[in-house]
Order: C-alpha cells, then sequence, then structure tokens
C-alpha cells in the first residue's frame, strides 16, 4: 500500500528497549508504528535497545501496520550504529529525528541507496526544529522522503512557547509543515500528547489536529489509540458519499465524459481524489 493511499491515523511510538511493549504492539489496533531508539531510551540503555528491537523486527508479526524506526541523530554517538543495525532489518522506513535540511535526508538517502537490502525504505523526517520548519518545503521533496512527524515537544523546548490549550504558538510551525507536505505529497502526522490520561485533553487535541487537516497523531500510550482512530475515522456517512463518488465518476468516464453529478453536485476529477483519500483514512490495521 503506498504511503498516500493507507490511514496515519494512529501512529504508536514504543521504545526499542521495552520488550514487553514491542509484544503488545503486534496486537494493537494501530495504523503503524514508531519503534523509537531515540527519546524513550536512556543513554545507558542505547545498545541494548538496538538488539531487542532488532530481534524484535526479525520475528515480525506487525500486520499490515506501518513500520518506523527513529534512529538517534547522527550527531550522537549512536545514530551510524542505529542505522547501520536498522538497515540490515531493510526497515520500510527510518524517522529521522531534529531535521534542519534536505542535505540531512539526501545523505541517509545515499547510504540506502548503497545498501542491499534498502532498496524500498523511505526516509520519514521528524520535524522539531525551526530550522526545519523553515525548510519544510525542501525537505518534503528531498530523496525517499515518505511524510513527516512533527515533533512538538522538541519545537516547543526551541521556540520557548507554552504547549498547553490550544497551540496557538505552535500554529505558524504546525501549518508551514502541513502545506509543506501537501506540497510533496506526503502525509503529515501531527505531534504527541503528553498526559496520556487525560482524554478529554486528547481527544480536543486530535479534532484541532484533523480540522488544520493532519493525517493523524502521535501516540506515547496503548489507551490513546481508541480516541484518536475515532476522530481521524471519516464518518460512515462520509464513507458512503466517497464510494458513490467514485461510483458515480467511473460510470461518467465509461461514457467519455469528464464530469458526473451526483445528488446535484459535480463530481470532478479532484473530488475523486479526495473521496479516495477519505477511504483510505476509513482503513484499519490487522
Ligand atoms: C508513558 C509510559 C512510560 C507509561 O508506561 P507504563 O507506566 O508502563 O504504562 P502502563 O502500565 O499504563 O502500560 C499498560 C500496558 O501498555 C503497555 N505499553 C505502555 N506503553 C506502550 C507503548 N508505547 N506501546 C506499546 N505498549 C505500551 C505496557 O507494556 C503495559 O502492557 P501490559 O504489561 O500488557 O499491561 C509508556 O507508555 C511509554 O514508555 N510510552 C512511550 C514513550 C515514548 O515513546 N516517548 C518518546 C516518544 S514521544 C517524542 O519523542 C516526541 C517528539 O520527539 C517531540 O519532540 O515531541
Ligand atoms: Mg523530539
Amino acid at each position: 500500500m503506498s504511503a498516500t493511499h493507507r490511514p496515519w491515523r494512529s501512529v504508536l511510538y514504543i521504545p526499542g528497549s521495552k520488550e514487553r511493549a514491542l509484544e503488545k504492539a503486534r496486537g494493537l489496533d494501530v495504523d503503524a508504528i514508531i519503534f523509537d531508539l531515540e527519546d524513550a531510551v536512556a543513554p545507558g540503555e542505547k545498545a541494548n535497545a538496538r538488539e531487542t528491537l532488532a530481534a524484535a523486527l526479525r520475528v515480525g508479526g506487525y500486520g499490515s501496520r506501518a513500520q518506523l524506526v527513529r534512529v538517534n541523530g547522527m550527531d550522537t554517538p549512536w545514530g551510524g550504529e542505529d542505522l547501520e543495525t536498522v538497515m540490515d532489518a531493510g526497515p520500510q522506513a527510518i524517522l529521522l529525528p531534529k531535521v534542519g535540511a534536505a542535505t540531512d535526508v539526501a545523505s541517509i538517502a545515499a547510504r540506502l541507496d548503497a545498501h542491499p537490502g534498502c532498496a524500498e525504505t523511505r526516509i520519514w523526517a521528524m520535524m522539531e526544529t525551526t530550522r526545519g520548519v523553515f525548510n519544510a518545503a525542501e525537505i518534503a521533496q528531498a530523496p525517499r522522503m515518505g511524510g513527516f512527524v512533527i515533533g512538538t515537544n522538541d519545537l516547543a523546548a526551541e521556540l520557548g512557547c507554552e504547549t498547553g490549550g490550544d497551540r496557538m504558538p505552535l500554529m505558524m510551525a504546525l501549518q508551514t509543515c502541513l502545506a509543506a507536505a501537501r506540497m510533496g505529497g506526503i502525509p503529515c502526522v501531527d505531534g504527541v500528547f503528553n498526559a496520556f490520561k487525560d482524554e478529554d485533553g486528547l481527544r480536543a487535541e486530535c479534532e484541532q489536529g484533523r480540522a488544520l487537516g493532519m493525517d493523524g497523531k502521535t501516540l506515547i500510550h496503548p489507551a490513546q489509540v481508541a480516541i484518536c482512530n475515532e476522530v481521524f475515522s471519516p464518518s460512515q456517512a462520509q464513507v458512503d458519499t466517497a464510494k458513490r463518488q467514485i461510483e458515480a465518476f467511473e460510470a461518467a468516464e465509461a461514457q467519455g465524459q469528464g464530469v458526473a453529478v451526483l445528488d446535484g453536485k459535480i463530481v470532478e476529477n479532484l473530488h475523486v481524489a479526495t473521496a479516495r483519500k477519505v477511504l483510505a483514512r476509513a482503513g484499519g490495521a490487522s
């Protein structure tokens, strides 16, 4: 399934060091998993996490959930070894932290090009630095680029802004990254909601992310999954309309028409593209 035609509603971080969580994720109703070697893993656990994660990836069992591995930055003592270990597993995607420019991505893409097991591996970018925000458009079009994950914690820390409430201080960064992702034709997944026991707060932030146009949200705890899937899933009425729009357009096309009419409204190519995205968002992992 291509990145643009699959759901990205719920994207769960799992610390690479936690065997129990790695096991539990095989049964969770999430669209994607971020296996984390970066911030969820303490410095003293980095080497152990790398091996624990490599073993879990070899065993597999994550079904149709998309799988991203977040490595440590290449400017840290761990990034290089993370990348070597992860490349040997032939991952679907590598998530780079604190991407500041397209060249950060291009240098990793060149290393993937040289690795025989990584022909299909995509690179995702954590958008969580002010430099990254201002270079978002070029990053979205970097080689092998698969999508953006917003890092609201790092962004807020660098900006020195407050994160609670309506996230107004982050809005320029969120919308800039989202617009760049749309220009590059890649998914954009919102940042985490830290207070994982606050269901109302999570729901409100999911709704805000959906209203902004985010494809989904990153999560830190299994208890956040159901609310996130619910908010980012289209309603049954939206799914039905999307299916009918596609059918109507295909029927019109078969008769040599470029435009269909459904319920008194025109259906053109762009509506069909939106309808297909609605159906993609309605999908789930298994
Ligand atoms: C937040 C946690 C530390 C809480 O852990 P814990 O107290 O162990 O939670 P529970 O006892 O409630 O766990 C219940 C069961 O769920 C499993 N579990 C917990 N978390 C996960 C998970 N993320 N994935 C899969 N399974 C999980 C436990 O193993 C329990 O299972 P069972 O034994 O069957 O009952 C913890 O949730 C956690 O570590 N979360 C991940 C934190 C993380 O990944 N942080 C880094 C990513 S966020 C980030 O970096 C943001 C970004 O970069 C930015 O800048 O914004
Ligand atoms: Mg971060």
